[in-house]
């Protein structure tokens, strides 16, 4: 008879006293886990941590990391959000184990400090014995509780962390998610694994934006969501990127990176399938597993990788490709494609206009309110142009801090100031050379700079830091604002020289609620986001509904309303205004009145002509749409 499984700390004691303990009192990773740090000889009670990194040396390992901290931020925020409240910390380290970020409830922050669970410390399985940080880096995913840490002064924690791989298996960093024992709960787990998807599905479409994507998954629904595997391959037809719910589905590993040629999978060639025009869809049969199998065009995905990374991420680790097992679709489905509504609805001939201007080498000034689509607008374009396999490098003003957003421009040369990397660096415009430099939220640019980009854009020569010789660069110029940019010249915040330089021709994308065919653009949205499989449709009163809503974020916000609706009902579903949240409810305009017309014609005074122009609608429409109202 199999004994019992025994209470934690028993098993522990007797782990420590060396009987053997079974794996049905201990979970068989951690057992394996405990050994190894046995193995290394540390000592449960006595141990003293390493010191602290210094500031500027924390400060440079943060700098080799920000490439993807950068992109991974909205996830480890989101995160961060959800764990707040349950009392938790969400610690971010790098591929070495030690701790880059801590943000955390300030009831844990004081027992993470006292067990040194903080940034500039070194948390790897061979210094810190068995924890969740150290122990997802061996094995790519660990929850670690309370007494099952290896070190006894850890023991009033509880950790999960999940590793995090780039589409080539680099291993980057952990994401972790700690609190007290009892606190930390299954839910966690998942919250992590949640965002390390999320973090890692970005990544992919950074590697894979020249690849031809291969979309992979049980159902079908799930071809459209962060769920589905994802390989990439090059025109020749090999394996280049991959994510690893598509290794693991495949039963491969990142050995298969270079290696695995298309047709070996899929029986005929990539140019059998790319001959079949656009979207491919297909059934695919591998190791007696069925998929759906989607190919998709190659995109031009903005802000590629530069082609040379600074920092080489190490090489690919065994633990990076643990399995993902299968779930059902819990959250919203990624948008298909980058471009999906770009021209739905625009004043006709917009994204051309803006083509010709530059094709012409004459910079492009947006103007659009917030969640217009502005960036979105701007991959379209690339896209559409001339330089489409040139990179497409964006720069928000905004973000970036005042006092970086010069060296992330120009580039510097090695050793330009303290803290700079070794290699100096290019510089934005420098990586944009032969291509389109996307300058986002222009509006925000400190006034210093103005003068220098003006200059750069009179006389296409970069100058970095530090000193070294100007560099020409041959650049196309995109800038977008949210801004009134002229009224901001008028204020004396943007320079009207640098204002006149950019602004040729300003393009002005119109607000959701001046755009006459908002139920289109949600149907197309609905489309894109996988509805159709899931036979969800649109009731006409909540088309009704959209149409009339002002719509002040936008884009954003009926593209966010419409994933979360997807992620809220089940197949089958018609969607009604009933399942609108009771805040969106409550703010529905007056049943019947078409708000976008009234607006549109109160703007042109009354001219039907104009206001239909504005609109992107015929007259008859707009007389149309007025007669409903
Ligand atoms: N052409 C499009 N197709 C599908 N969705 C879009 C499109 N344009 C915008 N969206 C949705 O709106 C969101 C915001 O788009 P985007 O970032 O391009 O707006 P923006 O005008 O640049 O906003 P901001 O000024 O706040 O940066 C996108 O993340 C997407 O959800």
């Amino acid at each position: 008879m199999t004994p019992p499984p025994l209470p934690l700390a028993e098993a522990r004691r007797r782990f420590l006293d060396g009987d053997d303990v079974s794996a049905r009192s201990v979970p068989e990773p951690i057992l394996h886990s405990w050994r190894r740090c046995q193995g290394l000889g540390l000592d449960v009670g006595r141990w003293r941590p390493p010191s602290r990194l210094a500031e500027t040396e924390l400060a440079a390992r943060r700098e080799e990391n920000a490439d993807w901290l950068q992109r991974a931020r909205p996830a480890i925020d989101a995160l961060f959000d959800g764990v707040l409240d349950d009392g938790h910390v969400v610690i971010v380290a790098d591929h070495g184990g030690l701790i880059l970020e801590r943000m955390g409830h300030p009831d844990f922050l004081d027992r993470a400090e006292r067990v040194a669970l903080a940034p500039g410390m070194d948390w790897r399985e061979d210094v810190r014995g068995t924890n969740a940080i150290g122990t997802a880096l061996v094995l790519g995913a660990a929850t670690v509780r309370g007494a099952e840490h290896f070190l006894e002064r850890n023991r009033q924690l509880s950790c999960t962390a999940q590793a995090i791989h780039d589409a080539q298996g680099h291993l980057l960093g952990v994401i972790d998610v700690s609190g007290q024992p009892r606190r930390l709960h299954d839910a966690h787990r998942l919250q992590v694994e949640a965002a390390v998807r999320r973090i890692e599905h970005g990544l992919f479409d950074r590697h894979a934006a020249r690849l031809h994507e291969l979309r992979l998954a049980a159902d079908p629904a799930l071809l459209a969501t962060p769920r589905c595997g994802r390989l990439g391959f090059d025109d020749d037809g090999v394996l280049r990127a991959a994510s690893r719910a598509a290794l693991a589905a495949l039963g491969l590993d990142w050995t298969a990176l270079g290696r695995l040629r298309f047709a070996q999978l899929c029986e005929q060639s990539l140019e059998h399938w790319l001959s079949r025009h656009g979207i491919h869809v297909a059934s695919l049969r591998h190791g007696g597993e069925l998929f759906s199998a989607q190919l998709l065009p190659v995109r031009t995905g903005l802000d590629p990788l530069p082609r040379e990374a600074a920092h080489p991420p190490p090489p690919p680790t065994a633990a990076a490709a643990t399995a993902m097992r299968p779930e059902p679709p819990r959250r919203p489905a990624a948008l298909a494609g980058a471009t999906a509504v770009a021209d739905v609805g625009l004043p006709a001939g917009l994204l051309d206009t803006a083509r010709r201007l530059l094709e012409a080498d004459i910079p492009v000034l947006l103007l659009g309110e917030t969640g217009v689509g502005k960036e979105r607008f701007v991959q379209a374009l690339h896209a559409a142009g001339s330089r489409h396999r040139q990179p497409l490098v964006a720069v928000n003003c905004a973000a970036i801090p005042e006092g970086l957003i010069e060296s992330e421009l120009f580039g510097y040369e090695e050793g330009a100031f303290t803290g700079a990397r070794r290699q100096g660096s290019k510089g934005r415009l420098r990586e944009a050379d032969g291509g389109v430099l996307f300058l986002d939220e222009i509006g925000d640019m400190p006034a210093s700079l103005q003068a220098r980009l003006l200059r750069v854009l009179q006389e296409r020569v970069v100058q970095p830091l530090g000193g070294g010789a100007g560099q020409r660069v041959d650049v196309r110029i995109v800038a977008a604002t949210h801004r009134d940019l002229a009224q901001e010249v008028a204020a004396g915040r943007f320079r009207a020289d640098l204002y006149y330089r950019l602004g040729h021709y300003p393009l002005r994308l119109p607000p959701l609620r001046e755009r006459g065919d908002v139920a289109q653009i949600a149907a197309a949205l609905l489309a894109a986001h996988g509805a159709a499989p899931r036979a969800i449709t649109l009731s006409p009163a909540l088309a009704a509904f959209i149409r009339a809503y002002p719509w002040p974020g936008n884009l954003r916000q009926l593209d966010n309303l419409l994933r979360t609706l997807l992620a809220l009902v089940d197949d089958g579903t018609l969607l009604t205004a009933e399942h609108l949240p009771a805040t969106l409810r409550d703010a529905a305009p007056s049943a019947g009145r078409d708000d976008a017309v009234h607006a549109a014609l109160a703007r042109h005074g009354g001219n039907a002509s104009a206001a239909a122009r504005a609109l992107g609608i015929s007259r008859s429409t707009l007389y149309r749409r007025l007669g409903r109202s």
